[in-house]
């Protein structure tokens, strides 16, 4: 684990986009599958943007869903060759139970909102990474992350309102491990701006991951 932050890229559509995603250095780029999100792809087109993501180099392509179920969102997610499935929405423990079951190997990513689950914390739900997100994901809304500290969460992605503006105070108040974006990276909904991708990498790659939150 490097002392940089884990940085994420989510709603890429286009090959343009894992293009300069990946030459910016992006350690993971979201693939969305959700109909009524801006940045949402068919079945056919994430498998397409897979491939690219393997072929461009070594970031991970994560499949992200909300809501859809976990045993299904897991299958499609080992059918397209994803590296993770990203679960945002009301998901249980067995959710993630029945999704590794689905899909022996592949890596769960849970996404949730403190506001929703105030007692969140790292491996809650047997997953491989927490990502703490706005009540809205996907919606570029900042939140409160004085409760963050509340108590120890663990080792965590944040995401939720993040530009290139705020995201090196935000990851170094909040003591993420990593940090994941898609409006803050867009000229208008679903449209990635790949000079806004490049400058968000360069500032998230100016923090150093601290050993404890810094209090905000
Ligand atoms: O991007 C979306 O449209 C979306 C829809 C439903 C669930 C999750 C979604 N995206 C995730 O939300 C975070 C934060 O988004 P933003 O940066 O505040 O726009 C994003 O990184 C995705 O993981």
């Amino acid at each position: 684990m490097t002392d940089s932050l884990f940085v994420k890229i989510c709603g890429v559509r286009t090959r343009g986009d894992v293009r300069a995603a990946v030459e910016a250095g992006a350690d993971a780029l979201g693939i969305m599958h959700y109909e009524p999100s801006p940045r949402h792809v068919d079945a056919d087109t994430a498998e397409q943007l897979v491939t690219w993501i393997h072929e461009a180099g070594s970031a991970l392509a994560v499949l992200v869903v909300f809501d859809m179920d976990a045993a299904d969102a897991a299958s499609m997610a080992q059918r397209i060759g994803a590296d993770a499935l990203q679960l945002h929405g009301h998901y249980e423990h067995s959710d993630f139970s029945a999704a590794r079951a689905a899909a022996p190997g592949l890596k769960l990513w849970r996404a949730v909102s403190l506001a929703h689950d105030p007692e969140a914390h790292a491996g809650a739900f047997g997953d491989d990474l927490l990502l703490l997100d706005a009540p809205a994901p996907g919606a570029g809304q900042r939140w409160d992350q004085t409760q963050l500290h509340e108590r120890d969460r663990g080792p965590f992605v944040l995401a939720g309102g993040l530009n290139p503006d705020n995201v090196a105070q935000a990851a170094e108040s909040s003591g993420a491990i990593g940090v994941d974006v898609s409006s803050g990276v867009e000229s208008s909904r679903g449209v990635k701006d790949h000079a806004l991708i490049r400058t968000f990498i360069d500032k998230a790659r100016s923090v150093r991951k601290s050993a404890a939150p810094r209090q905000s």
